[in-house]
């Protein structure tokens, strides 16, 4: 499990340090990074190294007074200001000045910008002269290397905002969330993260990792049989949408419950044909699934009552997300994508989108249930405050009936004993590892078919 710190965390962190230990240099550990990172990704050729006002700024001017004696090094000072002893250090070195018109000038030639303008004290957005300069970057299509994040960025905010576009980031201590979160994530390229001695703490946001997923699988041992395997109840699909019910039985048999029991409105005669191993009708089971492909159904609410009367765990997806009992839903996986947390909140999708880990959180504190909030970036929330994020995939799942399918992995997860909260951060992580092991434009149910491969992969690596 990774951790995911704030900008207010590092700073706390950076603060321990220099009031317990004074004499630690973590700009020049940072800078050493940069330079040191900066000439392994292009080992020859000019740099260029934008520089701002702070300390991101320090950094880069430190990084050039590193690299300056053995490559030419170009700086421009973005903002006019820059850190004093850091502007000395780089142009004793040899590092030469140049203006905003010789900087973009100097594109052509360059095989490396370093983006040392802003990073924890990023305010979202670009002065305009910077803005030009980062999109003639991409007109040039030159590398570059941002310093602790992409200037222009909020580290703790998934939106991307109007910031350069990095192919790399070396960033210290550990991830902040827009090195995490898409689509923020997205302008950050690969992530560099090192240690500069910090002692962090761990907080409210982390993101799994393949190993978590391996370690949480429910391997089946020599004492289990279907019943301590888990018997999840599918009452998923409609007459209008009995895709769906194939879908979320596809995703719970491929996640491997010990029983699927199928009790939703689609034709039986379609489920058995395509899974024989499908018990048709209500019996004794250890979880739920419920909503996927309901449509507009008139008996949503008693649906959905039925699970909580049955102290039966419920995941519930799509129109089933409308019709909530009241009362806590204690160990219920709830998972909308950001549309239907607007419309459960009673805000906007594109405040969802802007706002998710705040959405999931309020969503997960206001039912008692655990949120699994889908997209590009997956984040599970429970009522505590505390949010995973899954392993992230590639966008080739982004289509429909990707949901329907992990509603289903979810179902089977809580019957097998997961808590709700697990059973989404491994269902969605699953789901995603496959993408990535089988990267194409698989439909749903054939990647769910692949699943059992990949499980078997990541737990015999155990
Ligand atoms: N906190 C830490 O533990 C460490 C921090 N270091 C570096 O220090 C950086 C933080 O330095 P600072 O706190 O000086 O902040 P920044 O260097 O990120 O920003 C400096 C100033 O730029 C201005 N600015 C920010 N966004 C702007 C915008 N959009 N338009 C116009 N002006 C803008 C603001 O006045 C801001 O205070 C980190 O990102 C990292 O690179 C490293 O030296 C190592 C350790
Ligand atoms: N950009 C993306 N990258 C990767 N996966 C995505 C992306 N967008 C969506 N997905 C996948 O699609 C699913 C969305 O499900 P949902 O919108 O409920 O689809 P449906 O209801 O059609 O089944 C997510 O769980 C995720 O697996
Ligand atoms: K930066």
């Amino acid at each position: 499990m990774r951790q995911i710190l704030s900008a207010k965390q590092i700073r706390d962190a950076e603060q321990h340090v220099f009031d317990t230990q004074p004499d630690v240099d973590l700009m020049g550990r940072a800078a050493a990074a940069v330079a040191r990172i900066a000439d392994a990704v292009t080992p020859e050729g000019t740099v260029l190294v934008a520089v701002g006002p702070g300390y991101n700024g320090g950094d880069g001017l430190f990084a050039a007074a590193r690299l300056a004696p053995h490559r030419p090094v170009l700086l421009w000072l973005a903002m006019g200001k820059a850190h004093e002893a850091g502007l000395e250090a780089a142009v004793r070195a040899g590092a030469q000045e140049v203006d905003a018109v010789g900087a973009i000038g100097s594109l052509v030639d360059c095989s490396l910008v370093i983006d040392a303008v802003t990073g924890l004290g990023s305010r979202p957005g670009l002065p305009a002269q910077v803005a030009t300069f980062a999109a003639a970057c991409e007109d040039e299509h030159v590398t570059v290397l941002s310093v602790d994040l992409p200037s222009g960025l909020d580290a703790d905010a998934a939106e991307p905002h109007e910031s350069f576009r990095a192919a790399h980031t070396v960033t210290f201590a550990a991830p902040k969330p827009c090195h995490v979160l898409q689509p923020a994530a997205s302008r950050c390229g690969r992530l560099h993260v090192v240690d500069i001695g910090l002692d962090v703490e761990a907080g409210n946001l982390r993101q799994a990792e393949e190993s978590d997923v391996a370690r949480w699988w429910p391997v089946p041992h020599e004492g289990s049989d279907k019943y301590s395997r888990g018997v999840v109840t599918v009452d998923t699909g409609s007459e209008t949408y009995p895709g769906a019910a194939l879908l979320s039985c596809a995703g719970a048999l491929h996640a491997g419950a010990g029983m699927v029991r199928y009790t939703g409105r689609a034709p039986s005669g379609l489920i058995m044909s395509r899974f024989p191993s499908v018990v048709i009708g209500d019996g004794r089971s250890e979880a739920t699934v419920l909503g996927s492909g309901w449509g507009d159904t008139d008996n949503a609410a008693s649906r959905v009552e039925w699970a909580k009367l049955h102290r039966l765990p419920a995941v519930v997806d799509a129109d089933a997300l409308y019709s909530l009992p009241n009362g806590r839903l204690e160990g219920w996986l709830l998972t909308p994508h950001a549309g239907e947390l607007g419309r459960i909140l009673g805000c906007t999708r594109a405040h969802v989108e802007a706002q998710p880990l705040e959405c999931a959180r309020e969503a997960a504190r206001h039912t008692g249930a655990s949120v699994l909030l889908k997209g590009a970036t997956q984040y599970i929330a429970e009522p505590s405050g505390r949010v995973t994020i899954a392993v992230a995939g590639p966008a080739w799942t982004a289509r429909a009936g990707s949901g329907d399918v992990l509603a289903g992995i979810c179902g089977a997860l809580l019957a097998s004993g997961l808590p709700a909260w697990k059973a989404g951060v491994v269902g969605a992580s699953i789901q995603a590892i496959t993408a990535t092991r089988h990267p194409g434009p698989y439909t749903p149910d054939d990647l769910s078919a692949r699943m059992p491969q990949v499980i078997a992969e990541l737990t015999s690596e155990l």
